[in-house]
């Protein structure tokens, strides 16, 4: 079945020579969540803007619940909500008459019935009568997403949503995105913070020098390309690494009471058994072990580097 959004071969060079996107292929389901991630001038923004239409591709085409975005413009742009980077809001006027005007934009006839739906998921309904510039700025950024979503659209895009925002409204603008995937928005957003993409994306797409280097479930991921770390507690604290265990990128902790080893997960052998067994013979009593798994910020770093080295090898 063709996704909701279905991208093909699309490229974009702009006027100044930058070439921005590169071939970039991707289907993408409805009622999904995508994070894109990717250094800064990857290509995400342009990326989101031609399909948008506010940027004209040079190569490929997009489809939006299969209307094309070049010749069948209209009715793709009435399926797609844009909530852009930087807050935009009319300071005197209310919340309501807010969201209102930007559905007229669409050219929507009203309907307050389901701009009241929209606030009240956004816990905004207590607020429908305020000027947006008494709002906090968790608040404003709330009102950016009624606004995107007043025409009833069946995809939003979230524009790096929590940039420069502190923990507490991060998470509250997780909750918020978490409330929009049970109402079966598809959602794709660009985030530079991985821990974002880790907690609300179904599939992570990383782009590197305007190409979709990888796209993969974001579980998936994580298991594939994850390091993990062993940390093995010890019974008695060591004041140094055994002769024995030298070279294996072994870490003593501090206080001497445990030990830390990076691992491939990946990798044929870990290296665990050996480790454990050559700790028992230097008479080494271990009290308990624990793995950690690295973040996808530490597998976003390796999985660059890897692209890079091959594009270049
Ligand atoms: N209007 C434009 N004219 C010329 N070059 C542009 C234009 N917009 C973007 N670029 C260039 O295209 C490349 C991709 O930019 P883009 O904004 O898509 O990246 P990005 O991944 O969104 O970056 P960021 O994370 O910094 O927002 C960059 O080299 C940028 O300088």
């Amino acid at each position: 079945m063709a996704g909701i959004i279905e991208i093909e071969n699309l490229s974009k060079q702009y006027g100044s020579g930058t070439k921005a996107l590169s071939d970039v292929s991707l289907s993408i389901e409805e009622g999904e969540i995508i994070a894109l991630l990717g250094p800064n001038g990857a290509g995400k923004t342009t990326l989101i803007s031609i399909i948008c239409g506010l940027v004209v591709p040079t190569g490929g085409s997009v489809r939006v619940g299969g209307h094309d975005i070049a010749t069948d413009w209209r009715a793709a742009r009435r399926l797609i909500g844009l909530v852009p980077q930087e807050i935009a809001l009319e300071p005197f006027e209310t919340v309501m008459n807010s969201v209102r005007f930007t559905r007229g934009l669409y050219g929507e006839g009203r309907d307050d019935a389901w701009i009241e739906q929209v606030l009240r998921s956004l816990a905004l309904w207590g607020k429908r009568d305020a000027a947006t510039k008494e709002l906090s700025g968790g608040m404003k950024r709330r009102v950016l997403i009624a606004k995107a979503l007043s025409h009833k659209p069946k995809v939003l895009f979230l524009d790096e949503p929590t940039a420069g925002v502190d923990v507490a409204l991060r998470r509250e603008m997780w909750q918020v995105v978490e409330q929009l995937r049970r109402d079966g928005v598809t959602i794709i957003l660009t985030t530079h913070y991985l821990e974002e993409a880790e907690e609300m994306a179904d599939r992570v797409g990383v782009i590197d020098r305007g190409r979709l280097v990888l796209v993969k479930p974001t579980a998936e991921l994580m298991g594939e390309f994850g390091r993990k770390t062993l940390t093995i507690e010890l019974d008695a604290p060591l004041t140094r690494i055994p002769d024995r265990l030298d070279g294996r990128g072994l870490r003593l902790a501090a206080d001497g009471r445990a030990l830390a080893y990076d691992y491939d997960t990946r990798a044929e052998r870990t290296g665990i058994a050996r480790l454990l067994g050559d700790l028992a013979a230097e008479g080494v009593t271990v009290r308990d072990v624990s793995t950690r798994q690295s973040n996808l910020e530490e597998i976003f770093m390796t999985l660059v580097s890897e692209t890079r080295q091959e594009v270049t090898a």
